[in-house]
């Protein structure tokens, strides 16, 4: 007789989180839980998360419910997909009904304001002795749900617990490896998010594919050097969640941080582009926390001190560019600077 599979939990009901719910409703149980009811029994009766994925079926056998507790105490597997300012709230309000050791997967791809915290550290924190891992790559939610070749990595602490997660997300068309390097596939997601939000600004000046190359490729190199210093494998950064969700995020037009980029770069303010957005754009939110990071790991880091700059100091978007434009480039692969 077969093992009975692990039931997942996704809390969170926003397109990635729904997305990948969906996915892996092909494979076991699965149950999300989002606050509003009225998407939950769209969910259950039409399969269609009509504010976040509007007009794409999703697995019949997805079952939703607004009711968090009852949520969490049915899982083998918890993955978390609320934005990053509210993973820790959200934890917290559920840490007793969680069943003890299951593994908790994070989907969320920002860190923590105040505490400059990773996903896996607040698990880790409030919910103490369960496997903290991640699940992150190239992933834009729409075109997962609409059936196209994607691919991703989940990192566990040991893989024997990835392995056995992996095959609960891997279908087909959404090929997942396995990593023990946590921390490095964790970081790079988090980090390709402001500078996505430095190519929308070329994007948005009306800058060309030149600019575009040039600042994807210089901005690769950024993300790995704050990586490494933090204690990920640089072999994590040329991978699907360095690498290839740089690339993604920072040319897709469905990107959310390289369509706040690109607004600003287009001349409307911060505070307008928000307030037109019903989704998260966390490089918004993590792009001051990156720059603490970087002085703390004593990592030069000007693309993100710029992004930094217009995002939380007022500074343009035309001059950013001139500046960075000034700086007189070292060695391209020894240099610490742009
Ligand atoms: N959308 C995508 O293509 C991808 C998103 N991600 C990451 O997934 C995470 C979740 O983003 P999305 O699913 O895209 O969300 P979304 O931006 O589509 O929607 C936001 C969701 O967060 C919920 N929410 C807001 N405040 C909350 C709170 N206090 N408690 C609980 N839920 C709350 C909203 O109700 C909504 O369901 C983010 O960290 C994002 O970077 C990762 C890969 C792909
Ligand atoms: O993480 C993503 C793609 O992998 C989604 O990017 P955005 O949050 O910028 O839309």
């Amino acid at each position: 007789m077969s093992a009975r599979k692990p039931k997942v939990t996704v809390l969170g009901g926003g397109s990635w989180g729904t997305a990948v719910a969906s996915i892996a409703a092909r494979n076991t149980e699965v149950l999300q839980w989002l606050r509003d009811p009225d998407i939950a029994e769209a969910i259950n009766t039409k399969h269609e998360n009509p504010r976040y994925l509007p007009g794409m079926t999703l697995t019949r056998s997805l079952r939703a419910t607004a009711d968090l507790d009852q949520a969490v105490a049915a899982a083998d597997v918890i993955v978390a997909a609320v934005p990053s300012q509210h993973l820790r709230g959200v934890l917290e309000s559920v840490g007793e009904h969680v069943r003890p050791w299951i593994p908790v997967v994070s989907l969320v791809k920002g860190l923590e304001q105040g505490t400059s915290k990773r996903m896996t550290e607040i698990i880790n924190e409030v919910l103490p002795g369960h496997p903290a891992g991640v699940l992150s790559g190239p992933n834009i939610a729409k075109e997962v749900v609409a059936g196209y070749a994607a691919a991703a990595t989940i990192a566990m602490p040991d893989l024997t617990t990835a392995t056995m997660l992996q095959g609960l997300f891997h279908v087909p068309w959404y090929r997942v490896y396995t990593s023990e390097d946590v921390l490095g596939v964790e970081i790079a997601g988090a980090l390709k998010n402001p500078l996505a939000i430095a190519v929308g600004f070329g994007d948005g000046l009306g800058a060309g594919d030149n600019t575009r190359a040039m600042v994807i490729t210089r901005a690769l190199h950024e993300l790995t050097r704050l990586g490494v210093a933090m204690g990920g494998r640089p072999e994590t950064f040329t991978g699907l969640a360095g690498m290839g969700d740089l690339i993604a995020t920072c040319t897709s037009p469905l990107s959310r941080n390289r369509t706040v980029g690109y607004e600003l770069g287009r001349g409307k303010t911060l505070d307008d582009i928000i307030a037109g957005m019903n989704q998260v754009a966390e490089g918004v939110k993590s792009a001051g926390v990156v720059v603490s990071l970087a002085r703390a790991h004593g990592v030069d880091t000007p693309i993100f001190d710029e992004v930094d700059a217009v995002i939380n100091h007022g500074k343009s978007v035309e001059s950013t560019y001139r500046g960075l434009l000034r700086e007189a480039p070292g060695h391209e692969v020894h240099g610490e600077g742009w």
